[in-house]
């Protein structure tokens, strides 16, 4: 969507020095581990009390838990379109204009819910008047030319080069493992991190399971086992992940996941912030 410029307005006041917000030339987080990586699924909700100034600006990035927790990060990979649209958002717009949106991340399996879910809660806030607008089914991260829009954010996104790589891996069933890290300076910390928590046989039993190499019923197995020892892990308990039981109906798991979404916008909308902050800030 192309937008109109913006007249270029004075410098206002950074935003809080101590909420590392990714500017031009950060990285984003990608990191392939030792079993695989989990897909993600944000959504960042536009929570501005002013809607006709600070609507249009929003970056999100999708975190996934595992580099979250990890101690052993590389710092080596740059994303670029995420970066531009914040740079472009910091030139246009004085801080006092940012509200900030609230970064909302799925988790969970493979077939988990966490596509389903992001869309299904993305339209009921809509519905309720959020400013929340998540393309689909086309789910991209903003460029210049689309900046400023909320938006859905599958990672990783398999459009980009980075994406491709990872595709062309996960539904390779007898390429030699892939073992890469790839990995960030300045992970955002979810508001919440919503984790859908399904049981491989359920799993198994939803559409396309199999298509790409760990879609299997033992492998998801491990990988579950996995978040639950990460979640027992102090470092990650206090991350604000929210266990949603996803063997349910997929409207009764909407339901909860609304519920909660709604409790933590209100916090967000009332919290002074400006900008998501750092994973290890404290
Ligand atoms: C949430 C959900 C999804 N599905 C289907 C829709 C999709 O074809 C498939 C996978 O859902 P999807 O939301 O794509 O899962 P994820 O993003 O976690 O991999 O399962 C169900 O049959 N029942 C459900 O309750």
């Amino acid at each position: 969507m192309a937008l109109e410029p913006e007249p270029e307005p004075e410098p206002g006041p950074e935003p809080e020095s101590a909420a590392p917000s990714i500017t031009a030339g950060s990285a984003v987080p990608l990191h392939l581990g030792f079993a695989r990586m989990r897909s993600s699924v944000s959504l960042l909700i536009r929570t501005s009390p002013r809607p006709l100034l600070a609507s249009r600006r929003v970056r999100t990035v999708s975190v996934p838990l595992r580099v979250a927790v990890s101690q052993r990060l590389r710092h080596t990979s740059i994303v670029g379109p995420t970066q531009a649209t914040e740079g472009a958002r910091r030139r246009r717009r004085p801080a006092f204009m940012m509200g900030r949106g609230a970064l909302i991340v799925f988790e969970g399996l493979d077939r988990s819910g966490k596509s389903t879910q992001a869309q299904l809660l993305a339209r009921a806030l809509t519905e309720g008047g959020k400013d929340v607008l998540a393309p689909s089914p086309v789910q991209r991260p903003p460029s210049d030319d689309a900046a400023g829009v909320e938006y859905v954010w599958r990672f990783p996104d398999r459009s980009t080069h980075i994406g491709q790589t990872l595709n062309t891996y996960l539904s390779s069933k007898d390429a030699e493992p892939l073992h890469r890290a790839y990995s960030i300076s300045c992970l955002p910390r979810p508001d919440v991190v919503c984790f859908l928590s399904v049981s491989p046989e359920v799993a198994a039993r939803r559409g396309e399971f199999g298509l790409e190499r760990y879609e299997n019923t033992e492998m998801q197995r491990r990988v579950r086992d996995n978040f639950e020892r990460l979640f027992a892990h102090t470092a990650v308990s206090d991350h604000n992940i929210h266990n949603f039981d996803a063997d349910r109906e997929m409207q009764a798991v909407h339901r909860d996941i609304v519920e909660l979404v709604q409790r933590v916008i209100a916090n967000v909308a009332d919290s002074p912030s400006t900008s998501v902050l750092s994973v290890w800030s404290s």
